[in-house]
């Protein structure tokens, strides 16, 4: 499903690799956390995911897309494989709960009887049926990232890219957040999660893959957040 061969990835203002010599890969269904320090190379290994960047060196293959390589005009597509969940949430403050899941549709070209069907079904998988019609700044943060999720799951993506998803939420909130984000991975949805929670690694056992400076320092099958330190 994602396959990093010996990826290096240099900004051109910085001088130090962001990511160094990373070879990873992660199969269809799997979920993976992403950890490491601040500045580690998390985000920079999920914006060549989705050809946000492109590598210095090495290869990044995205189910069947040679992310690197394709050709520009063929990146929607890819996109349109990956759903996205931010730490800030990003809704559109301006629309409803339900128009900012149909957006999502909208901007495909799905057509309005599909968006009309499978809205209210992704809101009830993510428990927010009967908050359809409210706006993102009536609902919680757990609420706010709930919708988020419906967002990024509702086109039915082969994997889910999470940003430190529980980073402004409470640990209870989180935990639910977390029993979502599983639900989600038991449809056969690779999630693929960058984080800083300790605790939420620690409880939910699944493969690890640390990063420290850009380099790959451990990758365990069933990891917790701090071992050997
Ligand atoms: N657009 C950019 N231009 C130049 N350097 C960058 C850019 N983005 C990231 N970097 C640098 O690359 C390194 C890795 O950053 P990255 O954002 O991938 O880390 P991170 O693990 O996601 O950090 P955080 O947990 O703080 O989000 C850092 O040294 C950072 O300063």
């Amino acid at each position: 499903m994602i396959r990093l061969e010996q990826v290096s990835k240099v900004y051109k203002t910085s001088t130090r690799p962001a990511l160094e010599n990373v070879s990873v890969e992660v199969d269809k269904g799997e979920f993976v956390f992403l950890i490491g320090a601040s500045g580690s190379g998390k985000s920079t290994f999920l914006r060549l995911l989705l050809r946000e960047e492109v590598p210095t060196k090495g290869r990044v293959y995205v189910a069947n897309f040679d992310v690197a390589r394709m050709a520009r005009r063929r990146v929607p597509r890819l996109r349109q494989s990956i759903g996205c969940v931010f730490q800030d949430f990003r809704l559109l403050h301006n629309k409803t709960v339900a128009e900012n899941v149909a957006f999502a549709l909208e901007v495909i070209g799905k057509p309005r009887h599909t968006i009309r069907k499978v809205v209210p079904e992704v809101l009830e998988l993510v428990g927010l049926e009967g908050k359809a019609e409210r706006m993102p700044n009536e609902l919680s943060g757990g609420e706010q990232q709930r919708v988020a999720i419906a967002r990024a799951f509702v086109n039915r993506p082969l994997m889910l890219l999470a940003d430190e998803p529980t980073g402004n939420l409470d640990p209870d909130t989180s935990q639910d957040i977390m029993l979502l984000l599983e639900r989600i991975n038991r449809t056969g949805t690779t999630v693929l999660m960058a984080t800083h929670d300790h605790s939420i690694v620690d409880s939910m056992r699944r493969r690890v893959v640390e990063l420290d400076l850009g380099r790959v320092v451990r990758d365990d099958a069933r990891g917790v957040y701090g071992v050997g330190r």
